[in-house]
């Protein structure tokens, strides 16, 4: 595997020292927060930026965490993994405002306000004629976009440029009416806007046949700000069923008939990539067909590793236990299987350039 990206990296620091801090301000705006939630936000944020990787000798999660590591506690955050480091933090955020105690998402006020947003029933207008296959995933791919940690700094995403490589959304229809019926799972990302775009996409698998059944993979807790969690997963099912159309009411009754699972698994929230995913998650995995949605996946997926961006997609990901599809927004510096097309510098991070790769074992 080639190096991993640390927090030297640009990108990285740039989160750690740019986003985290805006973040916090939001955080503390949002919520009224008292002088010990306040006091533990802003010695997190010194931690993180100069200070050395700490485990609390009382954490609930202690083995787990024990067990996650890889000789990073004790060592400066500066020399981390970004990918180890970045997942730690949003573990370490969430006991700082009282998560494991109160049960309060600290995004939750985000989240919220992306499903009232005034706009929500208009952008969903296309939803009253039931899409076919192409509109459907490329609605769950452009869904990624609407990324809150991402949008912190760069804004509400500029138009998508182009798409970076060769396999397109022919490629995955044909593959999945090869193969139908077959189970699968979505390993979620955002919730909002991105969820609303995958539930209808899985309502399209489901409808025409193409699954037999979806597994929607949340994260076990609130993470990475906007990804979805368990409780997301049903507030979009139920905001879906007010839009236009009826994916929602067939979501619903799918969910009733056990067509249409929603779980979560706690390496969903570890801060390691998917080569070492456990046996349990593995097996799942190999029963059909994953999808795995966004950025931070995709880092998971490939390892975080400076790769060589002509490197095959398959090559990075031969470890899977099955056929997978990345759907990705690229806004971090992890890229394989582009093709050698000029692009302008900082592309790979920009938010404006999106991706559809497959594994077919
Ligand atoms: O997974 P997503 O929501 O598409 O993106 C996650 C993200 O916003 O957070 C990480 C940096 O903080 C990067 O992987 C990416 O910029």
């Amino acid at each position: 595997m080639p190096p991993v990206i640390t927090l030297e990296s640009p990108f990285a620091h740039q989160v750690f020292h740019q986003r985290h801090p805006e973040l916090f301000r939001r955080l503390m705006d949002a919520h009224p927060y008292g002088p010990d939630e306040r006091a533990a936000l802003e010695a997190l944020l010194a931690e993180t930026q100069k200070g050395t990787i700490s485990l609390a000798d009382d954490a609930f999660d202690r083995d787990t965490w024990l067990d996650w590591d890889r000789r990073h506690f004790g060592k400066p955050w500066a020399k981390a993994p970004f990918l180890w480091a970045e997942s730690y933090f949003y573990r370490l955020l969430l006991g700082a405002v009282g998560y494991f105690d109160t049960g309060v998402d600290p995004f939750g006020p985000f989240k919220t306000a992306e499903l009232r947003s005034s706009t929500l029933d208009n952008d969903y207008a296309w939803l009253a004629e039931q899409p076919h296959f192409d509109a459907a995933l490329m609605a769950s791919l452009y869904g990624n976009r609407a990324d809150l940690g991402f949008q912190l700094i760069a804004g509400d995403s500029a138009a998508i440029h182009d798409q970076l490589v060769a396999d397109d959304s022919a490629a995955v229809r044909e593959f999945f009416q090869r193969v139908a019926p077959v189970a699968v799972t979505f390993v979620l990302d955002n919730a909002g806007r991105e969820l609303l775009s995958d539930l209808v996409f899985a309502d399209h698998l489901l409808t025409t046949g193409l699954a037999s059944v979806v597994t929607l993979h949340a994260k076990p807790y609130p993470y990475f700000v906007s990804d979805a969690t368990m409780t997301d997963v049903g507030d979009c099912l139920r905001r879906l069923r007010d839009l236009p159309g009826d994916s929602g009411n067939r979501l619903h009754e799918a969910a009733a008939d056990g067509r249409l699972k929603i779980r979560t698994h706690p390496f969903h929230s570890a801060p390691l990539s998917f080569h070492t995913m456990p046996s349990d998650l593995a097996e799942e995995l190999s029963r059909g067909v994953t999808v795995f949605k966004g950025d931070l996946n995709y880092r998971r997926l490939v390892g975080d590793c400076r790769w060589d961006p002509s490197t095959p997609f398959a090559d990075a990901v031969s470890y899977l236990p099955g056929p997978a599809v990345a759907l990705r927004i690229l806004k971090s510096e992890v890229v394989v299987g582009a093709d050698d097309r000029p692009r302008p510098p900082g592309w790979e991070t920009a938010g404006t350039y999106a991706s559809i790769q497959m594994y077919r074992p």
